[in-house]
């Protein structure tokens, strides 16, 4: 690569990383920390072999200190890039160097650098899809043979613009990049302790570049006894946040605001991002979720390619409304619950679902806000719905209806149902020859305000099912359903509207689960059956099709009317939690959200931003969730025979239960009539008895 004889080109770079090294080493330079924020510090170190620096800061009185690549740096600080390069063309001239302006007080050495030793860097690929690859042009002016010419995307010139605007005020200039590496056999960024260690360094990435376990082994401890002073080693999956970054740098925003409008709709599906939680901020958690709005979510999908290069698949998904991690419960209620209390009022039947992984939200959205283990029942979905029903009942255009306002709430666990009012009783779910489903014995509290609404909600809550899953420790491993029901006052209080609120029991998968015993795997295959189940019910609700799949699960029967009647609206929450962790989870909540939503007519085409690939993976979604929709049929099949047959046993058993009653009644009779017969017979002996010896007198 650098042409002429190897011995006096390494001799002459090796000469050259040296100057580099006295230019940086002692310079105040900006950098770029993880959470953003762009400040001074001070180059210590300067690596050659992996092109980068050392550079430490004060920071509430500890010494921190980080690794920055030295493109990076470049990006960071354009004027030392054109430093540099000033110095190595007027090398090429004269031997002595003239520091631009800006850094001519912070140099510690005059001496003439050696142009920036990128071409000693493997060669790199851009692989950050939506991203304009960066270029990497070798010059063919200039005496030097590894000065390179390099030109940054537009996208990213303008971020490293703005970074240089907030620190500079003035205008960057052209900034000079090497693409992405992204390999992901390649080292995480982390604080080479080699840096510190003058001789040994060079030694110990030599090793280590030959697989030394032992040397790995020191490198290791190394770092780990650096740790207290370099806090802020990098996270995780360094390179896939990068490239997150970087995308959102050119990311448009159009966050929902409380002045959108709100189209009326049948089926209305939204999706709800929650913000990195304290455990995953504290594992440096990668946040892979976007939203810019206007109802659409991006999903950066870190992916492997087969040889282990990193690259992202930034996949979007479209709803009605999307909601980022700042928005408050209020703005999701006004946009999803709050359209359809006038629905109720309008006689019709109104339900919301909130639905997503175990831990992505639903019950904070549904029940109120938690500080800490307190839940502020006040600002949930529920609390915030009844106080508008109540708005809704005073109003003068409703109070000639004459209606009361009812509550119950109950959860189903396993299939069966129970009432959260009546110290979790368990009740039968029953149909009649109409198709009318009822809970037999459910409580209805009859209540005259919200606050009896967020009274009843915190009694209920309190007695939810909870189970112990990995993602959440107190995750709800049931369906709650609140109901705000409105009945005529007549005597025979009959049911005007519904208002079903529903927190939905959390949609992982069964290897989900912290424990693998049967029961909890069974409780995960009925959650994922009754999830199926309501998925296909809304479907049929916005096909308008006359047949509902309703007795495919409980939590269906129990809201059968809510999915047919004209006046019937629904609207579905999707929750996803941002973290890296959870993207397999995260994709499945959006397909499920997205199937829901498919044959709603208010919909926007969903774009999948994938090709071929995408295509293939959701029509292999979609046969699965056939043949589960299969065998599901086949079981309730199969279900409705037994019972048929369990009915009709039942029928043989009260049968065989009154013949034996008979008997029962009838033996005494018997018993006394044969007694009665024995008497007479013998009273008939005697008799005869009597006659014989008469005769014989005679
Ligand atoms: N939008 C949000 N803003 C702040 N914190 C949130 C938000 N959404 C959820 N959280 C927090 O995340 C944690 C898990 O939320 P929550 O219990 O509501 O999840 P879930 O989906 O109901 O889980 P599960 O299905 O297991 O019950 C809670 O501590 C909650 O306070």
């Amino acid at each position: 690569m650098f042409g002429g004889d190897s011995r006096t080109v390494s001799g002459r770079k090796t000469k050259m990383d040296t100057n580099l090294a006295k230019l940086l080493i002692g310079l105040s330079v900006q950098i770029s920390r993880s959470d953003g924020r762009v400040h001074s510090s001070t180059v210590k170190a300067f690596d050659a072999v992996k092109s980068t620096v050392m550079v430490e800061w004060t920071e509430r009185n500890i010494c921190r200190g980080k690794e920055v690549e030295v493109r990076e740096l470049c990006s960071l600080n354009p004027e030392l890039l054109e430093h540099v390069n000033t110095i190595t063309n007027k090398a090429a001239q004269t031997a002595t160097p003239v520091p631009s302006k800006k850094y001519e007080g912070r140099l510690r050495s005059s001496r003439i650098p050696g142009p920036l030793p990128f071409a000693a860097r493997p060669q790199m690929r851009q692989t950050c899809f939506f991203q304009q690859p960066l270029t990497l042009v070798p010059s063919t002016s200039g005496s030097s043979a590894e000065k390179l010419d390099l030109k940054p995307s537009p996208a990213i010139s303008s971020a490293a613009n703005r970074h240089c605007q907030e620190n500079d005020s003035k205008p960057a200039p052209p900034q000079h990049f090497v693409s992405e590496a992204v390999k992901a056999n390649e080292p995480e960024r982390m604080p080479p302790p080699s840096s510190f260690k003058g001789g040994r360094k060079s030694v110990a990435a030599h090793e280590l570049n030959k697989g030394n376990k032992r040397l790995s082994t020191v490198r290791s401890v190394d770092l780990l006894t650096k740790k207290g002073k370099f806090l802020e080693a990098s996270r995780p999956n360094q390179k896939f946040y990068d490239m997150i970054q970087m995308f959102r740098e050119t990311m448009e925003i159009t966050p929902v605001t409380t002045t959108d409008l709100i189209e009326p709709r049948k089926i209305c599906v939204c999706v709800r991002k929650r913000p990195l939680n304290k455990q995953e901020v504290t594992k440096k958690e990668i946040d892979v979720v976007s939203v810019p709005g206007k109802g659409t979510l991006l999903v950066h999908e870190p992916k492997h390619k087969v040889d282990l290069t990193k690259y992202l698949e930034n996949q979007a998904f479209h709803f009605d409304f999307s909601f980022d991690e700042s928005a408050t419960n209020e703005l999701v209620y006004k946009f999803t619950a709050q359209p359809l209390v006038q629905s109720i009022y309008d006689g019709g039947m109104a339900t919301c679902f909130a639905y997503g992984q175990t831990g992505s939200g639903k019950t904070h959205t549904m029940g109120g806000d938690f500080t800490g283990k307190q839940q502020n029942s006040s600002k949930g979905i529920y609390a915030l719905a009844a106080r508008d029903i109540f708005t809704y009942l005073n109003h003068k255009t409703y109070t000639n209806l004459n209606l009361s306002v009812y509550v119950s709430f109950f959860e189903i666990y396993n299939g069966k149902v129970y009432d959260l009012l009546n110290k979790k009783t368990k009740l039968r779910v029953l149909e009649d020859d109409r198709q009318q489903v009822q809970v037999v014995g459910l409580e209805e509290v009859l209540v005259s305000s919200a606050e009896d609404v967020i009274k009843i909600i915190k009694i209920g809550s309190a007695c939810r099912t909870s189970g112990q899953t990995s993602a959440n420790a107190n995750s709800s491993r049931s369906h709650a359903i609140l109901q705000i029901i409105l009945r005529h006052n007549d005597r025979a209080t009959t049911l005007y509207g519904k208002f079903s609120l529903v927190d939905l029991a959390g949609n992982e998968r069964g290897t989900d689960v912290s424990s693998n015993d049967r029961s909890t795997l069974v409780e995960t295959a009925e959650i994922n059956r009754s999830l199926l189940a309501l998925k296909e019910c809304i479907r049929s609700l916005g096909k308008n099709s006359d047949h509902i799949p309703f007795r495919m699960s409980t939590l269906t029967k129990v809201l059968r009317d809510s999915f047919i009647g004209e006046k019937s609206k629904t609207c579905m929450i999707a929750m996803v939690s941002p973290g890296m962790a959870s993207c397999e989870y995260t994709m499945n909540t959006l397909r499920y959200a997205d199937r829901v939503k498919e044959l709603n007519g208010n919909s926007k085409a969903t774009e999948p931003s994938k090709g071929k690939e995408e295509l293939s993976s959701s029509s292999e979604d979609e046969n699965v969730d056939h043949s589960v929709f299969d065998a599901i049929s086949r079981v309730t099949e199969l279900e409705e025979k037994v019972y048929a047959d369990l009915k009709r046993a039942n029928v043989l058993v009260q049968e065989m239960d009154s013949i034996s009653y008979n008997i029962e009644e009838g033996l005494p009779c018997l018993l006394a009539y044969s007694q009665e017969l024995m008497d007479n017979i013998l009273m008939l002996q005697s008799a005869v008895d009597q006659e014989q010896q008469a005769t014989q007198t005679h």
